[in-house]
């Protein structure tokens, strides 16, 4: 039987939890369902990639106090679905999850699912109570590797399957196109130099500091690479931590050597895999980790912390590894993925890594738990939100 699925995320930004969500519902449609992809969307441009599914955006109004932002948010998508009816509706992060939690207590879901990609470590009181919430009330719980299935289970006392997550190998894929030879002009990136690719923005959980340290010892020996910071599109304020980066790329004297592009149009990124010579995510928190993914299914050699959940996913020889306590051991990665023995090794391995990695297997993990909730799913709810559908 085909479900209606409402797939909420927090945003339309080019982000994980985004981008698995717009991901499974393609797949759910693929599979012959009816999924229908929501968020808030402050621009009104509608999300970052038309998807292959029915969208819904949610006029939101722009605030950057992340406590009033959340609260905003929570509002504007509880009001927006009062009264419309899905057979499912699936929260990717804590706020849609405490709008739907807030449509439970009024009465008008009977339920919804929740997949949990990371937890944040929030102080504010406000947004830490938010976060436990979008998991407490919560009738069906998913999650993406084992990891966070142990901290589901031990710290907050719930079943959480792994439902994973994918990658699309048509759309990255070792195969380059015209638009590629494009790329390095197009964000002045130099056209002699191996590239070293980072991409989600200068984070403290992208451990983005621990990597211009890394590259600024690597350039001592080997000055012929330079660093792109791609990406960083947050609901979060990270600005302390950017102003650490910039304060020490300053003091380096090497500005000159490293791009930061800020988040960047997404016919672009398979572009950035492929001109890179190596991609490092030396991030310290993950929930899986879906651009080492993109990365290898562009044959480019990847360098992932020797933690979970990367330790869960890939094995010895499908990436090369750092340990985030040992600085050093990212300048040997760095050193070491630059050498053609590793591109060349990659290039084949990478796509025959990615490939174990579907989407489609990730939507078919949801059904059962879709299917219970669906029997639970009532009728007769007074349509009353306003839905409208976002700009192509
Ligand atoms: N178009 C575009 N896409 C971008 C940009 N920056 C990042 N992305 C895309 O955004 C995704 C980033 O995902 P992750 O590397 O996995 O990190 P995250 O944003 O912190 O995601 C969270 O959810 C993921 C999904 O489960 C998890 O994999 C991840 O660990 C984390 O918990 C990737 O698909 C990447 O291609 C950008 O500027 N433009
Ligand atoms: O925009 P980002 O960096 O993906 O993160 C958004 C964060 O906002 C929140 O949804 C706030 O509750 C977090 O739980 C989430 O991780």
């Amino acid at each position: 039987m085909s479900l209606s699925i409402g797939i909420l995320t927090h945003s339309t930004n080019p982000r994980g939890g985004v981008v698995h969500g717009m991901a499974l519902a393609e797949a759910l449609c693929d599979a012959g369902h009816d999924a229908t992809l929501i968020a808030p969307d402050v621009t009104g441009a509608g999300f970052f990639r038309t998807p292959r599914c029915a969208t819904n955006c949610i006029p939101a109004v722009p605030e950057t106090d992340l406590p009033t932002l959340v609260e905003r948010r929570i509002g504007e998508i509880r009001d927006a679905l009062r009264g419309q009816h899905f057979d499912v509706l699936h929260a990717q992060d804590p706020i849609s999850a405490n709008a739907l939690a807030e449509l439970v207590e009024e009465g008008r879901i009977p339920g919804f699912a929740r997949t949990v990609h990371h937890l944040d470590h929030f102080t504010h009181p406000v947004l830490a109570a938010r976060q436990e919430r979008g998991i407490r009330a919560a009738a069906e719980l998913f999650t993406v590797s084992t990891m966070w299935e142990d901290v589901l289970r031990n710290d907050h006392g719930r079943e959480a399957p792994v439902v994973g997550n994918g990658v699309d190998p048509v759309r990255f894929s070792p195969v380059e196109t015209a638009h590629d030879a494009t790329l390095r002009a197009r964000y002045h990136l130099p056209a002699d130099r191996h590239l070293i690719l980072s991409v989600g923005g200068i984070e403290r959980r992208k451990n983005t500091l621990q990597l211009l340290d890394a590259f600024l010892a690597l350039r001592c020996e080997q000055p012929d690479v330079h660093l792109v910071v791609a990406g960083g599109a947050s609901l979060l304020d990270h600005s302390a931590y950017r102003n650490r980066f910039m304060a020490r790329l300053r003091e380096s004297g090497a500005a000159d050597h490293v791009t930061i592009t800020g988040p960047v149009a997404d016919e672009d990124m398979p572009s950035f895999y492929r001109q890179a010579d190596l991609l490092a995510y030396p991030s310290v928190t993950e929930g899986f980790g879906l651009c080492p993914l993109e990365a290898l299914a562009c044959g480019t050699p990847v360098i992932v912390p020797a933690i979970a959940p990367f330790t869960e996913h890939f094995s010895a020889t499908d990436a090369l590894w750092c340990q985030p306590a040992h600085p050093d051991t990212l300048f040997m990665a760095l050193r070491d993925a630059l050498r053609v023995e590793n591109r060349d090794h990659f290039r084949v391995s990478g796509p025959a890594t990615a490939r174990r990695f579907d989407w489609g297997h990730v939507a078919s993990r949801h059904l059962p738990a879709y299917r219970c909730l669906a029997a639970r799913s009532r009728t007769d709810a007074i349509a009353s939100g306003v839905l409208s559908p976002c700009p192509k």
